[in-house]
């Protein structure tokens, strides 16, 4: 199985590019940083140090790497089987264009063998999105063979994987959390599911991209926003912090009972997968900072993103959401020099006051009250 993956990260390479290559895939990472991927052609191999419970050390052996904008690239897309993305939900768009022409060479080389294409990012069918991009970027005449010849898989991916510290001997090296889970739309696939240890399929991959999604993430961006807040450099610190993990894991359920609603989750199992994630938080060997899971604070405010969604949820089945709007609050609270979009939202926040960032950077337009509560609670914090 030739497999290409796009995003020589954390992700790419502490969970994806592992699992692919424990397939005993020809892996080949494709990355726009330069010094990466020339380290990664050169050496090949990395370690990947599992914390936590069965703390164990893997080797990935065998690996090659490019990059994503190069001829390489293109002519690998024409012959691979399996092509998987951890780049960021706003990079997607920015590979289209290489997987277009990929897929181009493919059709013209007469390559009609099935391809599949699994985008593995923070973002709710980011596959699919990733779909309508390249379709764009391709000529009309194509979009027939794309549909018949290449799945467009959407997936669920979970395992926390921060930056490795800079004491690491090999900066190629990556530190990951014991937990994983990688779930795939088994509904999207072209030619037969190829067969990866570690990734699970379901037909109903919605279920599991919101409770991901709507629980760790949601809890985690607020474990971050808060732990800011009162001075917390890492996510350990922030959620060992009593006050903090009251409203995180308050946030949670209200989270968690809209999921409970709407997919039919049993209560007891969902209240469980809450105190897992908890732990998960509390993970002493993983040192993360509360800047790495708030980043790019306008993308996770966004409508449907791990806040708003959640908070819509409620209103939809009409449940308590106070921890929800501590969180917003928190998050609309977040200031970082390094971050863009931290930059923009304070701007905003300068320069059109609260209601009206919250009414346009989350869509609450139809929601004047709970803009209203949620300004409430900001100004709140800011006077602490
Ligand atoms: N790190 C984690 O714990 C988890 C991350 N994710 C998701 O995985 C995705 C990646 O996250 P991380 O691995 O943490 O980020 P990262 O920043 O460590 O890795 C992203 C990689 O993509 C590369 N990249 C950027 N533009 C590119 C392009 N045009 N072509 C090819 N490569 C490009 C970057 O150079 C970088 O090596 C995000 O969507 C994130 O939400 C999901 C679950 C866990
Ligand atoms: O990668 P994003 O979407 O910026 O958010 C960070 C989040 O992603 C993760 O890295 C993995 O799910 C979490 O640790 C964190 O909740």
């Amino acid at each position: 199985m030739k497999a290409i993956h796009f995003g020589a990260g954390n992700i790419g390479r502490g969970f994806i590019g592992k699992l692919l290559a424990d397939a005993q895939a020809e892996l080949t990472f494709a990355d726009v940083n330069q010094p990466l991927v020339d380290q990664l052609a050169h050496q090949q191999h990395y370690q990947v140090n599992v914390v936590g419970e069965n703390a164990r050390i893997e080797q990935v052996n065998r690996v090659s790497a490019i990059h994503s904008n190069s001829p390489d690239a293109i002519q690998q897309i024409a012959e691979a089987d399996i092509i998987t993305t951890a780049v960021g939900p706003q990079v997607l768009s920015k590979i289209a264009s290489t997987l277009a022409q990929g897929l181009i060479a493919r059709h013209d080389n007469g390559n009609h063998q099935p391809m599949n294409i699994i985008a593995c990012e923070n973002m709710v069918r980011g596959t699919s999105q990733l779909k309508q991009h390249v379709l764009q970027a391709m000529p009309a005449e194509l979009h027939g063979w794309v549909e018949e010849h290449i799945g467009f898989v959407d997936s669920a991916v979970d395992r926390i994987v921060p930056p490795g510290s800079a004491a690491n001997d090999d900066p190629l090296d990556v530190t990951v959390e014991t937990f994983s889970e990688w779930i795939v739309d088994s509904t999207q696939f072209k030619g037969a599911l190829p067969e990866i240890a570690g990734m699970e399929s379901t037909s109903n991959l919605m279920a599991y991209i919101e409770r991901k999604l709507f629980t760790l993430n949601t809890g985690h961006a607020i474990t971050a926003y808060l732990g800011q807040l009162a001075g917390h450099k890492t996510i350990r610190d922030a959620i060992l912090d009593p006050a903090i993990r009251d409203v995180v894991k308050g946030a949670m359920v209200e989270s968690g009972d809209v999921l409970i609603k709407r997919y039919g989750f049993n209560p007891e199992q969902h209240a469980a997968y809450i105190e897992k994630i908890l732990t998960r938080f509390e993970n002493p060997y993983l040192h993360d900072d509360v800047e790495r899971v708030g980043r790019q604070p306008l993308r996770k405010l966004s409508e449907g993103d791990r806040l708003i969604k959640p908070l819509r949820g409620t209103l939809e089945y009409g449940l308590p959401h106070n921890n929800l709007v501590m969180g917003i609050a928190a998050a609309l609270s977040y200031r970082s020099g390094d971050d863009p979009q931290a930059q923009e939202m304070a701007s905003l926040l300068h320069d059109n006051g609260v209601a009206h960032t919250v009414t346009q950077v989350c869509g609450l337009q139809d929601q004047p009250t709970l803009v209203a509560q949620i300004a409430n609670v900001y100004n709140a914090m800011q006077r602490k």
